[in-house]
């Protein structure tokens, strides 16, 4: 095992997600067998009692790639040399409500957030946002902590993307392995473009294989779209485990690099391609290397994908502008 600990740190730990999230990554979910991590656990000064219950729970669990692990109340003092930072501390939505109400609730924990993350993570630090509403989320600790190359904040369309497949692999009765090439354009909300029209089915055309554009439109779209809602309806609470999962996926692709012939789905700063305004947060297709990632280029956009993309970053913008107004961005 290497000696130097990667230091990751993630927020809103004594949560739903942190309680599913925290023993993948302290099992090597994450690094692998042999990289030790050291875990760096922030919560509100409350909910530090039940993390402490959590740690004692992480120690019962022996496991050998977990190299310490320091809580806190303070973002200056957890994000101190961090090298990953998993934001996922915000408020959950309930029945009844969309993830951009919780703008006004949730936004400012991530100025306070992106200014500590810019005066103490090391200097290799990744950011990925799992928060709700998790694009404009990250919009805001990108805005907030101008030392970090904006490339350096994602927000998590990963559970969309991975609902995507298996919804498809469901459809046609194929393996989830047999989809690559999946993409979820926009915003991680109702509006969101899960997009079947680049994606393949064992190297075909995925929405071909499907050959239906009714079940296309008006069954997959939606489905995938508003499968955080049927989840809060059906288990009270939203998704944790799978929003876990996913929050692993992205940052293990990230770091280590996406599959051969095949990409992934992220929320990360626009340059412009596909239309979608520079500066904003909004989900495309990319191919990922060494922590780096690039927009897959080149892909045709047909008068129906594009006015999908274009309705969820026009909600994009929205979005940014109420954080404008709220002063949480300049
Ligand atoms: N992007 C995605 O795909 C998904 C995002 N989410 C979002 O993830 C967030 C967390 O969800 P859950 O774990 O279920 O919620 P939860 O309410 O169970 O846990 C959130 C935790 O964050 C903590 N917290 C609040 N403010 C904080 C701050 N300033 N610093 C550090 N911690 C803070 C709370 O004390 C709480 O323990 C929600 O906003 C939820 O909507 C959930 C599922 C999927
Ligand atoms: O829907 C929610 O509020 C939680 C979430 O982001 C998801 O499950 O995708």
């Amino acid at each position: 095992m290497s000696a130097q600990p990667v230091k990751v740190a993630v927020t809103g730990a004594a949560g739903q997600i942190g309680y599913s999230l925290l023993f993948r990554i302290a099992s090597g979910a994450l690094f692998g067998p042999d990289t030790p991590v050291q875990l760096r656990l922030l919560e509100i000064t409350p909910a530090l009692k039940a993390l402490e219950g959590v740690v004692m729970e992480l120690d019962d669990c022996a496991f050998p790639t977990l190299a310490g692990v320091e809580i806190g109340d303070d973002p200056n003092v957890i994000f101190d040399g961090a090298n990953l930072a998993l934001l996922v501390g915000a408020r959950p939505r309930t029945k009844g409500m969309e993830r951009g109400d919780l703008l006004s609730a949730n936004g400012a924990i991530f100025t306070g957030q992106g200014k500590a993350l810019n005066d103490h993570a090391a200097d290799d630090i990744r950011i990925g946002v799992t928060g709700n509403p998790a694009n404009t989320n990250a919009l805001i600790a990108m805005s907030n902590a101008p030392d970090i190359p904006k490339e350096r904040f994602s927000a998590l369309t990963r559970l969309d993307h991975n609902r995507a497949i298996s919804q498809l692999a469901a459809k046609l009765q194929v393996p989830v392995t047999e989809i690559t090439k999946m993409t979820i354009w926009g915003n991680h909300s109702a509006t969101q473009y899960p997009d079947l029209f680049h994606a393949e089915v064992s190297g075909k055309n995925a929405a071909e294989a499907v050959g239906d554009q009714d079940w296309l439109e008006n069954t997959f779209i939606p489905t995938v779209a508003k499968r955080g809602a049927a989840i809060i309806e059906a288990r009270g609470s939203s998704s944790a485990a799978s929003a876990a999962s996913a929050t692993i996926d992205a940052a293990r692709d990230w770091l280590n690099g996406s599959a051969k012939d095949d990409w992934v789905s992220m929320a990360v700063v626009s340059d412009g391609s596909y239309g979608v305004p520079e500066g904003l947060i909004s989900s495309f297709p990319v191919t990922t290397k060494n922590g780096d990632w690039e927009i897959v280029q080149g892909l045709d956009i047909d008068d129906f994908s594009r006015g999908k993309i274009d309705a969820s970053v026009a909600e994009l913008a929205e979005e940014r502008d109420a954080v404008k107004e709220l002063g949480l961005i300049s």
